[in-house]
């Protein structure tokens, strides 16, 4: 297994995608960008741009972007990065491309993506993974980055087949080679659980109160909603099993505490645009799996209840 050389393909090339596919590209790899629209035909003319602020811009030109139906390659790696309603059509396209040394690796917010990729299809091998990020979209053909926080876990599910171990240990070189801080874990179900506490309870109180970055960061209702969403989610892990490596609560509080004002989630924004959104998967989820594990939710319920009443769920 050549693993110096390796094939990306992103499928989706948002905020995530145009992230990771940039920064390896950038770095020299051979990335091909699946996109669609007026973004892939400004990514073709014009290429990619990842505006950041901590390092200005990054320029992919040219640029490899074709429609996913004209990708017609085996990548070495297949990152997803489409929002959780995007599943469906990433399903089927890791049905057809992903070949069987290749590594699909979702990086969605939802926690348990890959198990859910991984049984709808047999014989690929569907990774775990996560990132943290703040990232999305300009323009067509622009990628906007304004905080400099960047790190990808991925990792093999207990129980699932590891033959394709040392192609995933080299992508977490390759990775930190882009300056992707790049983390293959022993333990993804734990570290993706550990960022999903993160970044569901801040979309959760942010969406139910209506506020930003900046509100979570002074005693009051918001931040001890924050850290009792934040408990929940611990106590759910916990029920499931899962060991976590830190305190919850401390842990996502000094990563609230360092942020920019005026910061929101993904699933905010999405809301904001009036589009569809991961209410169900970053809030709704979190009651029914309580229900499953006999966890109480009272927090989570009654957000969720909320967010029904909108329509998010
Ligand atoms: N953005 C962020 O800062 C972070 C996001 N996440 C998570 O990462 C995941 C991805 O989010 P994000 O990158 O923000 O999402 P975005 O909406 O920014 O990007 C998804 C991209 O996928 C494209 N896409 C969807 N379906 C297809 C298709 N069939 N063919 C081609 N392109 C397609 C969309 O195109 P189109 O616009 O045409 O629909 C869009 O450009 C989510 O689970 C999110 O919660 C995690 C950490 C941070
Ligand atoms: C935690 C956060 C805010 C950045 O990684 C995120 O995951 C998101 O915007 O969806």
């Amino acid at each position: 297994m050549n693993t110096t050389n390796l094939k990306f393909a992103i499928f989706g090339v948002g905020g995530t995608g145009g992230v990771i596919g940039g920064y390896l590209a950038n770095a020299g790899n051979d990335v091909t960008f699946l996109a669609r629209g007026a973004h892939l035909a400004a990514m073709q003319k014009d290429g990619l741009t990842i505006h950041t602020n901590h390092r200005g811009d990054i320029r992919i030109k040219p640029c490899k972007a074709m429609l996913a139906d004209d990708y017609h390659d085996t990548p070495d790696v297949l990152f997803i990065c489409v929002k959780y309603y995007g599943l469906d059509a990433a399903i089927a396209l890791t049905r057809r491309i992903a070949g069987p040394d290749t590594l699909v690796i979702p990086i969605l917010n939802v926690f348990g993506t890959g198990a859910v990729m991984q049984e709808k299809l047999p014989g690929k091998t569907v990774l775990d993974g996560c990132i943290y990020v703040f990232a999305k979209r300009g323009g067509p053909g622009i990628i906007e980055q304004p905080q400099e926080i960047l790190r990808v876990f991925y990792g093999f599910r207990p129980g699932q087949c590891d033959r394709l171990a040392p192609k995933a240990a080299a992508l977490e070189n390759i990775m930190r080679a882009a300056d992707i801080h790049a983390h293959f874990t022993e333990d993804i179900q734990r570290d993706a659980l550990t960022k999903f506490s993160f970044v569901s309870p801040m979309g959760a109180a942010g969406l139910y109160f209506g506020v930003t970055s900046e509100a979570f960061q002074v005693p009051g209702e918001v931040r001890e909603t924050f850290i009792g969403l934040v408990k929940e989610v611990e106590s759910l892990g916990h029920a499931m099993g899962i060991t976590f490596d830190r305190d919850l609560v401390a842990t996502d509080l000094r990563l609230m505490d360092a942020f920019a004002p005026g910061l929101t989630t993904s699933m905010q924004r999405d809301v904001a645009a009036g589009g569809p959104s991961e209410f169900k998967g970053l809030v709704s989820r979190i009651v029914e799996l309580g229900e499953k594990y006999h966890v109480p939710t009272p927090l989570y319920q009654k957000i969720n209840d909320w967010g029904k009443a909108q329509g998010l769920a």
